[in-house]
């Protein structure tokens, strides 16, 4: 069954038509990709996929969108929504405490106090994160003292922390230089086996490089929806040629 199963969606910020009748079917524990010029609208549905939209005064939805079969819209608690599909942001946002403590954040809101328990999971977490090796021995300090590439492992790793299903990455190495970038990238395609992920990317040879599932969109609508390799070697709509080709956006 796929992961989620988005049909007829329609998003508005006040009178603005963000995103005009989606219908996609993400499988799970792959990499899809969302790429297409800047304000087309992949931010808009990536944050539609955990209800992060309910924040924002104004932004009206209708449609559906299903995760495991269950309407995430319907009566879905949002806090149990949020636990099941994580998110990590296009700028690293440590919390401004230990390591340790940015791990041990999201377990302990949902009632995890044992010494012993936590430990394992911020071991396990930071393994997952593929960073454990560079912080093992300073888990107490301070995590604004690590570097934007390390930040953003631990926000992966923060993310893992509470045992999510799906990943969604908004830009996740946009800040980050070319070895982080690289690390990140290697780590994605790790975690796909136990997680969905899906990434908005601005880097066409990132999506090529690491996704399996590409998705195009053009100002607000889904121009093409494919495997990754014929997106990038044949796509079917001259729009995502040219995308691709970099002759407009
Ligand atoms: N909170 C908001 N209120 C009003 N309009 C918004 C809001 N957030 C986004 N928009 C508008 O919706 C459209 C889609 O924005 P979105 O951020 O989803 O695009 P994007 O494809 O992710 O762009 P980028 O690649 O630049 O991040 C844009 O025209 C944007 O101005």
């Amino acid at each position: 069954m796929d992961k989620f199963t988005i049909s007829n969606l329609d998003l508005y910020y006040d009178d603005f038509h963000a995103l005009k009748d989606v219908n996609l079917n993400l499988p799970p524990n792959e990499i899809t990709a969302f790429i297409g010029p800047s304000g087309c609208g992949k931010s808009t549905l990536l944050k539609s996929l955990n209800r992060m939209n309910d924040l924002v005064e104004g932004c009206r939805i209708t449609g559906k969108v299903l995760l495991d079969g269950e309407d995430i819209y319907g009566d879905m608690n949002v806090n149990h929504l949020r636990k099941r599909v994580g998110m990590v942001f296009q700028k690293p946002n440590p919390f401004p405490m230990s390591i340790y403590d940015n791990i041990a954040y999201g377990p302990r809101t949902h009632g995890i106090h044992s010494r012993a328990k936590l430990d394992d999971i911020v071991e396990k977490s930071l393994r997952d994160a593929a960073i454990w090796e560079e912080v093992k021995d300073r888990l107490k300090l301070s995590a604004l003292g690590m570097s934007g590439g390390q930040q953003q492992r631990l926000c992966i790793a923060r993310a893992l922390a509470v045992e999510p299903e799906v990943l969604l990455m908004d830009e996740p190495t946009s800040a980050l230089d070319p070895i982080s970038t690289s690390k990140i990238e290697d780590l994605a395609i790790e975690l796909k086996k136990d997680y969905t992920i899906i990434m908005v990317t601005h880097n066409m040879q990132q999506a090529a490089r690491i996704s399996d599932k590409t998705v195009f969109f053009l100002l607000g609508e889904v121009i093409e929806y494919g495997e990754t390799e014929q997106v990038f070697s044949v796509p079917n709509n001259k729009k995502t040629e040219d995308y691709i080709t970099g002759r407009f956006g």
